[in-house]
């Protein structure tokens, strides 16, 4: 067997465990920088926001209603309603300028300051004035003080007021450095007054397609040659993974000349991702560019189906991610290791998520003699999550991929699996 050859079938099979351990070393974080928090969302915090005040910083009322001194309505109720003088009228924005004392109550707004001496507020509803009745024509009726208001229920101390830092302590910690930028935490750095915010910079990935059977997305089709989806399918998913993706002219078939163009990739790229050309064929290019690569080759097989041909290397402490050509094995490689790579890279703690489980929703015949990531599909059936393959799971398959919402990982060996079963689920963003 010639050299060449040899490099092509002498591969050392590791699982993927190992695969992204050899990885790990290569994924540091990327550089931070500051934006606008409406441009933030789907980004990774790149700071640690601790609370800067209290929330509420002041004794905020739950509702519409009259802040009382609970000791003064213990005896209230609807046939025996307690009389108080209203001393002030509270809306939203606004400092509460009289302290509540005995028989007293200030009418107040949801959301507004409780002024001093009340502790509690009583809904609108189970009060009544003299004006009720009069107020829905004329709002401004009861604003001023020195009316009456009949309390028609007794309260405790507490009921329907937040309390100063009753949701967030003041130095609390609420975000780390790598947390997702989503609605719950727009709304967290809003309310602490950050405008603008530091987050990872989006890695840029550059996406390369191998082979001359490949035609551009907008050429007529021909004999024997098919359009390059996968460039624009691993392209969909970088984005999803929060990275710029840069789709790459086609390589030639010459192993320099790949090499090169690959090298370049790497000035303005973070990351670079091929497709193809990393079996044992005669025009897979890919295995004789790892055969003179001018960095380090970390793995170029894997115990998994589909992409056991799988590979990665380094150029100068970056990652390049060779996945199969197969467009079912380019997509399950892209979610084992460049998903969380990229992720990591953008603060991500933990970016390889832990397996579900649920119940298969079909036998599936196939034993595999490596693990086996197949696209699935979940649907809730009372309560319980079922899991079944999205379609057809050849490797060369592409039409199911977009009904994917999941990886089921089934164990290598055995002779399949039956209807009920549990197995082990990796949920995606792919819907
Ligand atoms: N004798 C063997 N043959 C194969 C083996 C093996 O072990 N021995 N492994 C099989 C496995 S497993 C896989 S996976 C594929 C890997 O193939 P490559 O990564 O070398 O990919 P190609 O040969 O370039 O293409 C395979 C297939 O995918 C189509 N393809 C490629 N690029 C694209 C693209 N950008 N968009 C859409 N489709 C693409 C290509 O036309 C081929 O049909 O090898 C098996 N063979
Ligand atoms: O490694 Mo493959 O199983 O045809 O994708
Ligand atoms: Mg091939």
């Amino acid at each position: 067997m010639n050299k060449e050859r040899n490099l092509k079938f002498g591969r050392e099979t590791i699982s993927v465990q190992q695969a992204r351990e050899r990885l790990l070393p290569y994924i540091k974080p990327i550089q931070t920088e500051q934006v606008p928090l409406v441009l933030a969302f789907g980004r990774r915090m790149a700071q640690t926001i601790y609370a800067a005040h209290p929330v509420p910083h002041f004794r905020r009322s739950g509702v519409d209603g009259y802040a009382v001194r609970a000791v003064d309505i213990a005896a209230a109720s609807a046939i025996h309603p307690v009389e108080l003088e209203v001393v002030e009228h509270i809306p939203c924005g606004t400092i509460p300028l009289k302290r509540v004392g005995a028989g007293e109550a200030s009418r107040i707004m949801t959301g507004a300051p409780v002024p001093d001496g009340a502790d509690a507020v009583v809904m609108l509803e189970m009060t009544q004035t003299q004006e009720d009745g009069q107020h829905a024509a004329d709002p401004t009726v009861l604003r001023g003080s020195g009316k009456k208001v009949w309390i028609k229920k007794a309260l405790q101390s507490g009921n329907n007021l937040t309390p100063v830092a009753g949701e967030i302590s003041q130095g609390e910690l609420l975000l780390s450095e790598g947390t997702w930028i989503g609605a719950g935490v727009a709304a967290i750095l809003a309310t602490f007054g950050c405008g603008d915010v530091a987050v990872y910079r989006k890695p840029r990935v550059a996406i390369f397609s191998t082979g001359s059977e490949l035609l551009d997305v907008t050429m007529e089709l021909e004999p024997g040659r098919i359009r390059n989806s996968n460039s624009y399918m691993l392209a969909a998913q970088v984005e999803a993974a929060g990275g710029i993706p840069v789709i790459m002219p086609a390589l030639s078939d010459h192993a320099d000349q790949v090499q090169a163009a690959l090298i370049q990739a790497f000035e303005s790229a973070d990351c670079v991702i091929t497709t193809g050309g990393v079996s044992v064929g005669d025009y897979d290019v890919l295995v004789e560019v790892f055969g003179s690569w001018q960095g380090t080759l970390l793995f170029n097989k894997v115990a998994m189906r589909p992409g056991s041909p799988t590979s990665a290397a380094v150029w100068q402490d970056k990652l390049l991610f060779a996945l199969s050509g197969n467009p079912g094995a380019s997509f399950v490689g892209f979610e084992l290791f460049v998903r969380p790579a990229l992720e990591s890279m953008q603060g991500h703690q933990q970016p390889c998520c832990e397996a579900a489980t649920a119940f298969l929703d079909v036998d599936y015949d196939k034993g595999s003699a490596y693990p086996r990531y197949v696209r699935g599909t979940t649907r809730i059936e009372n309560g319980c999550l079922w899991v079944r393959p999205a379609g057809a799971d050849k490797s060369s398959i592409m039409v199911s991929i977009k009904d994917a919402d999941c990886l089921i990982q089934l164990p290598a060996g055995g002779s399949g699996f039956r209807r009920g079963e549990l197995v082990a689920i990796q949920m995606l963003v792919n819907r």
